[in-house]
């Protein structure tokens, strides 16, 4: 019901909020389109589910996250795809997985920092409801 709206709209400005800051930190310029299939054709034979910035966006417009648990869960794919499709020594590997690294802190540390716990629990409550 009406209530129940105003629970998702307002976790969509937050989680819109939360995801635009990240894309304007230019430390995770690389995260905020899909990974170019042209430039890395054997990208999508690694990484089953890609994401990036650009789609977390997309998917709040789309009302795909009723909690902000569902919203980390894509979001946390963004770092682990990165480190497990650029692992090697080399320094371009290491510079990306330094940021994928530095990315994962800082989602965890706005979400600590910013979320009200009473609010995640209702959003819990209208997704168990559904
Ligand atoms: C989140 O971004 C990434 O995981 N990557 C991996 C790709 C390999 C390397 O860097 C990326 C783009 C790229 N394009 C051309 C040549 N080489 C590269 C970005």
């Amino acid at each position: 019901e009406q209530q129940e709206e105003d629970v998702l709209r307002e976790l969509r400005l937050f989680l819109r909020n939360v995801t635009e800051r990240l894309s304007l930190d230019r430390r995770f310029k690389a995260f905020t389109k899909p990974v170019d299939i042209e430039e890395v054709p054997d990208y999508m034979l690694v990484i089953r589910k890609p994401m990036d910035f650009s789609t977390l966006l997309t998917n709040i417009d789309e009302q795909k996250y009723v909690t902000v648990g569902e919203f980390m869960s894509d979001a946390e794919l963004i770092w682990q795809n990165a480190l497990e499709y650029n692992p090697d020594s080399d320094p371009m590997d290491r510079h990306i997985r330094h940021r994928a690294c530095a990315l994962k802190d800082t989602v965890r540390a706005i979400i600590r920092d910013e979320l009200d716990e009473d609010f995640e629990r209702v959003c819990e409550e209208v997704k168990e409801s559904r």
